[in-house]
């Protein structure tokens, strides 16, 4: 088998459970061993607009994401190469100033909302997962989220959900469900599909003789 890191996408609706996921499949492996590498972190750099300006941006749309600088990335992780990972600040709504050394590794988990959007990125990968939850259940989770951990107020949450998140959603997202090799409903409590997901992963190192 080749050499080569092995690329899983991980897509779904945002609070499907895309990052619950991701890390409990993890947990399961050394350090050495996965690297999660987030599309959200490629939100494109929107430090030259004042902030007033990036609260109008459609963060729900394939457009908002800098996929030339992740594809180049990928590619370049592909080929064992490190890459300088962008750290992304949900409450400034742009990149901070900080980048993320990071190393290759056996398997690669491209993990964010529209990983399967986009054809250049669905070639470069091996498996593809799209985490299935109901909207009721995404909207009440990400509400808790977002409140807690991005800086956000419930009436901010629920206008961005109902006038953006909701249609793009529709429109881009739940169409790349068609694309996926295992659809895992619920996302983070999933425990029969996270064991499923981590034991072919195993497989697949052991196949890589490490
Ligand atoms: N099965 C679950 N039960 C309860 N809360 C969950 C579950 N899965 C995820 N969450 C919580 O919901 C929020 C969104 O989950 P997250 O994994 O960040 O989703 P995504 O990455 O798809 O946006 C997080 O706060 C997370 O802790
Ligand atoms: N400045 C930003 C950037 C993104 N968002 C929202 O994040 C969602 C994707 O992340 P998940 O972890 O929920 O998958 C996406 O739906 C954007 O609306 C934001 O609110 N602000």
């Amino acid at each position: 088998m080749s050499d080569k890191p092995v690329v899983i996408g991980v897509a779904g609706g945002t609070g499907s459970g895309k990052t619950t996921v991701t890390r409990s499949i993890i947990q399961q492996f050394t350090d050495k061993t996965i690297l999660m590498m987030e599309q959200d972190y490629y939100y494109k750099d929107q430090s030259h607009l004042p902030f007033e300006e990036r609260l109008k941006t459609n963060y729900d749309h394939p457009l908002a994401f800098d996929n030339d600088l992740l594809i180049e990335h990928v590619k370049k992780l592909i080929q064992k190469e490190s890459v300088e990972k962008p750290v992304y600040d949900y409450k400034i709504h742009t990149r901070s100033d900080e980048v993320i050394p990071v190393d290759s590794k056996d398997v690669i988990i491209l993990e964010g909302i529209m990983v399967l959007e986009d054809p250049r990125l669905r070639d470069l990968m091996d498996i593809k997962v799209f985490v299935d939850t109901d909207a009721d259940v995404r909207i009440v989770r990400r509400l808790l989220r977002d409140i807690k951990e991005r800086g956000r107020t419930i009436d901010s949450v629920i206008e961005q959900y109902i006038n953006v998140v909701r249609p793009m959603h529709l429109q881009f997202v739940e169409p790349t469900k068609r694309y996926a090799d295992i659809i895992i409903p619920e996302g983070g409590q999933n425990h029969v599909a996270i064991d499923l997901m981590a034991s072919k992963i195993k497989t697949i190192i052991q196949e890589k003789g490490n």
